[in-house]
């Protein structure tokens, strides 16, 4: 297989070490995260994320996911603190999901998949640039946040309706779905239409990824990898344990995407997920009791 990779039956994970066989390493990434095996570690300081709106670049949909690009030639956007050392450059953050609402993470708790993965590309500034911080064991520094449909089931069958229907000798109680669409996140997907195809790119500016963030901080970390080729084994993962919201209408516009360039037969951009790999005795550390 040349370096063209996917996430099709023909190029997809189960085919990648045929070209990147560190995809069989000793710390690739995603994993499982057992909450139950991993260990409190009361020396991981706060984790510290400082981003700056301008340093929004633009957005890129690059054929595996789509990426909001930053500016990272100075620290104005940065992550101290949490598991790691020094000062780490937001570089990028892009997403992972599903063809449906059961599957789409890349990490998963206990078993449980979500329906998406929110990735937050940092590299640490001791190297020159992200391309060679990319190939370093200290080199990356990789938030994850998932994305979870809230659906509230809002039954109208109160003992009113039922008395209104039982009086009309109709009696039913209409259930109805709406998901908790996720405002945060909106900019982000009404930018989607303009980059529908492999290759396409927009401008997208003055973005907060902070916004895209839960209320706590609270994670989960370990050694690992990128979780696409070249599978570098280079990223600190910093997992946060509370998800952020998002609605089936939010979910339907990722997966507007496409695989495919213009012109090409269309395919559409979803399950660009790698599933958990081998935990080969590495510690999953809690920053929380
Ligand atoms: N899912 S994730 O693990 O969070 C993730 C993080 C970063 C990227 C990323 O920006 N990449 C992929 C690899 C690195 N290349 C540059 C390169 C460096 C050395 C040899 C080839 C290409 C840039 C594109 C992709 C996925
Ligand atoms: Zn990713």
């Amino acid at each position: 297989m040349s370096h063209a990779w996917g996430y099709g039956a023909q190029d997809g994970p189960e085919k990648w070490a045929e070209s990147f066989p560190v995809a069989n390493g000793p710390r690739q990434s995603p994993i499982d995260i057992v909450p139950t095996q991993a260990q409190h570690d009361p020396s991981l300081k706060q984790l510290k994320l400082k981003y700056d709106p301008a340093t929004t670049k633009g957005i890129l949909n690059n054929g595996h996911s789509f990426q909001v690009d930053f500016t990272d030639d100075d620290s104005s956007s940065t992550l101290v603190g949490g598991p790691v050392i020094g000062i780490y450059r937001l570089r990028q953050f892009h997403f992972h999901w599903g063809s449906s609402d059961d599957k789409g993470s890349e990490h998963t708790i206990a078993g449980t998949r979500f329906p998406c993965e929110l990735h937050l590309v940092h590299w640490n500034t001791k190297y020159p640039n992200f391309g060679e911080a990319t190939s370093k064991p200290d080199g990356l520094a990789v938030v994850g946040v998932f994305l979870k449909v809230r659906i509230f089931s809002k039954s109208i069958s109160g003992i009113a309706v039922i008395k209104l229907f039982q009086m009309m000798d109709v009696l039913c109680g209409f259930v109805y779905q709406i998901g908790s669409a996720n405002p945060r996140l909106q900019k982000v997907l009404d930018a989607l239409d303009d980059i529908r195809s492999k290759g396409r790119q927009t401008t997208f500016s003055n973005f907060d990824p902070k916004t895209l963030l839960p209320a706590t901080l609270d994670f989960w970390t370990y050694e690992g990898s990128l979780t696409t080729p070249p599978l570098l084994e280079s990223v600190t993962w910093i997992v946060l344990k509370d998800p952020v919201s998002v609605s089936p209408a939010q979910m339907a516009k990722f997966r507007s995407l496409l695989f495919t360039s213009e012109g090409e037969a269309p395919s559409c951009m979803v399950d660009n997920f790698r599933p958990p790999q081998p935990l080969k005795g590495r510690k999953v550390r809690a920053s929380f009791k």
